[in-house]
């Protein structure tokens, strides 16, 4: 039989491998010089600097993990019928969340959803199931006019072999000829869901049928954190055919059952609703999550993501496939660095090397035994066959799925603890996978050519630095609970598995030793003192080699995607930005909730922007705009690097010897300064509505002379 996939080492391995021998013994030399500098004197700047490389140190040798052994992956989606046989495709259940109206516009949501009802799959083996935790009217609109779209949009599809069947997306770019029919019937929708969502409520009157009016009566009193479950099948493929005749696949929403006394768990809490719901409806074998604003890019993806899953080699341990989250508006030069390559492309194929690839929350075809327990005492694959035939409105059923949507279903079989979603990080996604993987599950990335999914992008700094702040706080949660790869890991999987993890659970750990060097040397060019070797000195060659050897490698991986030398340089400086805020700040948040001042909240991302934001972002400049912690931790270190800098060079040129005393100094002065450009224009120079407020350029420059001044106790 021809194999449905092969698999090849990256032959970027051989040459990692080289840079981590050469690159350890400068880390080796470095330790060296700062231990014979110890024994000469102790000051506790030695002792700062120490501890900020000792932390690039060991995070640089997590990431060792992911570099040892990239994989790269083919599928062959065309031998499915080998193993098929008459059998046919199994069936697919797809489970579609979101939690805000007005962060995520319900008409976009309902766009993802159609796009992923369009797919090339056999109607009546598909279903596609909407979790609402917004708990709110104007999602349940939008998909009941959503389903009465879809009787014209598949067929379109279909007969004009569209790729993009997101209709929000497709019209972007389309229409004239035969779609302006169609895209005049998308724009009513839009606007219908719209205006609705503008009032804030769905008004009885732009509702036509009784029995939905009804419904929507119903569902006035509810509010949004305390209410009953409700579930809706809104399109049943037994039943409900398109314009052309053919059958619709299931669309049922959901909004689960709320109540201020029982924990909801966020994502993760959602996702098991769904996979209980879905397990009394349909039950299919296999399901794919999708958050609200990840379309499909490629109606074929099914298929692909099969090639794994039948693949009967696997099957018995097989969890699930991950493909990249991947964004489309991003602008020219990726201001934001929202690809997040080293997140979603780089590191998951050196995953898929150890253990297998993380889990990145959407984009995920799961086998629905892996969420059940570990390979051995999992249910075997019999009791996950579909439930095709099931009348999913009738009263039987419809009870079934109430009750396994309301929260006492939640204490029955430990939910979040031993099977499904794992509760306890905001990090859901990346935590369950890796529980699973520790379980013994496999789980594969798959990174076509096409991407099969496109979704949005935080467009404004603030949106982008809080998700990676959930995130920083979310990773640590896993890092310090009693799974850490620290132990449990390394004892159920291997050394480098553990390392991969480990790099993921302490994403924000590089925070502190970035802060280490934007404040300390800065402080020390200040008042004269020199902290490294002199130019020199032959010393200096190492640390040059330490930094350009790192940038190089980094910029080599990261061009291996496509893109320009400024994409790159953006990225690096959204690493220090983050170092200086989100990495920073979401320690800070997580000890907070460990020693019980706060509690863990998940903030969504808002996927709808205000005008003036949009158009700052496709312009390519920065949107502060905004008074926050975050600006001003940017802004203090932004001053005090321009502030030392213009000593240090006014020093420099003045004082014979100055400028080969201070080299290294001046140079990370200026490399902060270069990369600060944006946070200087914003504080200083612009006056649009995206500037830096005048109180946080103030408060900015207050803390950095507070800071010399104060500074001068460790000097
Ligand atoms: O209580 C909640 C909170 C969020 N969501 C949904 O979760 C998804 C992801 O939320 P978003 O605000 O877009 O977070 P991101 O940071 O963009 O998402 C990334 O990070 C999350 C973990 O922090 C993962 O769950 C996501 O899959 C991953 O794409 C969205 O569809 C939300 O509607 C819920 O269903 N319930
Ligand atoms: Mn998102």
């Amino acid at each position: 039989m021809a194999p449905l996939h092969t698999c090849q080492t990256h032959p970027r391995a051989a040459f990692n491998r080289l840079h981590f021998l050469l690159y350890s013994s400068a880390i080796a030399a470095l330790f060296y010089r700062h231990i014979a500098g110890f024994s000469a004197s102790a000051a506790p700047s030695s002792l700062l600097l120490l501890l900020a490389d000792a932390i690039f140190a060991i995070f640089w040798i997590f990431c060792q993990g992911l570099r040892w052994l990239p994989l790269r992956r083919r599928e062959f989606p065309s031998r499915l019928p080998q193993v098929t046989g008459g059998q046919g495709l199994p069936a697919l259940d797809v489970f579609i969340c979101t939690a805000d109206p007005f962060k995520e516009p319900p008409a976009s949501v309902a766009s993802t959803a159609l796009s992923v009802m369009a797919y090339d799959y056999p109607a009546d083996r598909l279903s596609v199931y909407v979790s609402d935790d917004g708990g709110s009217e104007l999602t349940l609109f939008a998909f009941m006019e959503a389903a009465k779209f879809a009787r014209h949009w598949l067929p379109f599809c279909r007969e004009k072999g569209v790729m993009v069947r997101s209709p929000e997306a497709y019209f972007e770019s389309n229409g004239g000829g035969e779609a302006e029919k169609m895209k005049a019937m998308f724009e009513d929708f839009r606007e219908k869901v719209e205006s609705a969502v503008n009032k804030g409520h769905v008004d009885l009157s732009m509702i036509d049928s009784p029995e939905e009016k009804a419904m929507f009566a119903k569902w006035k009193g509810f509010a949004r954190r305390d209410h009953p479950s409700v579930v809706k099948v809104l399109c049943e493929s037994n039943k409900d055919k398109d314009i052309a005749g053919h059958p619709l696949p299931n669309l049922i929403y959901m909004s689960r059952e709320k109540r201020p006394s029982s924990p909801h768990h966020f994502k993760a809490g959602a996702l098991n609703s769904l996979i209980r719901v879905s397990e009394v409806m349909t039950n299919a074998p296999v399901f794919l999550i999708l958050d609200c604003d990840m379309y499909s890019n490629d109606p074929n993806t099914v298929q692909r993501a099969l090639c794994y899953l039948l693949d009967p080699d696997l099957a018995p341990n097989f969890a699930y496939v991950q493909f990249p989250q991947k964004y489309r508006g991003i602008n020219t030069d990726d201001i934001y660095g929202g690809e997040n390559r080293r997140l979603f492309l780089t590191s998951p194929r050196g995953f898929d090397g150890q253990h297998g690839c993380n889990f990145f929350g959407t984009g995920g075809f799961f086998s629905r035994r892996s969420l059940y327990g570990p390979p051995a005492t999992a249910p075997p694959p019999s009791d996950c066959e579909s439930k095709a035939g099931v009348l999913l409105r009738s009263e039987h059923v419809l009870q079934k799925a109430h009750d396994a949507a309301s929260c006492k279903f939640e204490h029955v079989k430990e939910w979040g603890s031993k099977i499904g979603f794992r509760y306890g990080s905001l990090v859901e996604d990346y935590y369950t996978g890796y529980i699973l993987r520790c379980e013994g599950w496999q789980a594969v990335f798959c990174n076509p050519d096409r991407p099969a999914f496109l979704g949005d992008a935080p467009k404004t700094l603030h949106e982008s630095l809080s998700q990676a702040k959930r995130w920083v706080v979310g990773f640590y949660e896993v890092g310090f609970s009693r799974y850490s790869p620290l132990f449990y890991g390394i004892k159920k999987t291997t050394l480098l598995a553990a390392l991969c993890n480990l790099h993921h659970s302490f994403w924000g750990l590089p925070g502190i030793g970035l802060i280490v060097y934007g404040l300390l040397p800065q402080l020390f060019l200040f008042y004269d003192k020199p902290l490294f070797p002199k130019a020199s000195d032959p010393w200096f060659f190492l640390y040059a080699y330490l930094f350009v050897a790192a940038y190089a490698h980094d910029f080599i991986e990261y061009i291996e995607f496509g893109g320009s030398f400024w994409k790159w340089w953006n990225d690096q400086r959204m690493f220090l930005i983050r170092g200086a805020t989100a990495y920073a700040f979401g320690t800070l948040e997580f000890v907070l909730n460990r020693i019980g001042v706060s509690a863990p909240g998940f903030n969504v991302t808002s996927k709808s922007q205000e005008e003036e934001e949009n158009k700052l972002y496709d312009n390519g400049m920065f949107a502060f705009g905004k008074s926050t912690p975050f600006f001003i931790s940017l802004g203090t270190i932004a001053t005090v690097n321009l502030i030392s800098l213009i000593y240090g060079l006014t020093k420099a040129a003045r004082t014979a010897g100055a400028a080969d005393e201070m080299f290294l100094q001046l140079l990370l002065c200026g490399f902060v300064a270069a990369n600060s450009w944006p946070v200087y224009k914003a504080m200083f120079v612009r006056k649009d509505g995206g500037r830096i407020p005048r109180n946080v350029t103030n408060t900015s420059i207050l803390l950095a002379c507070t800071f010399f001044y104060a500074g001068k106790v460790i000097i």
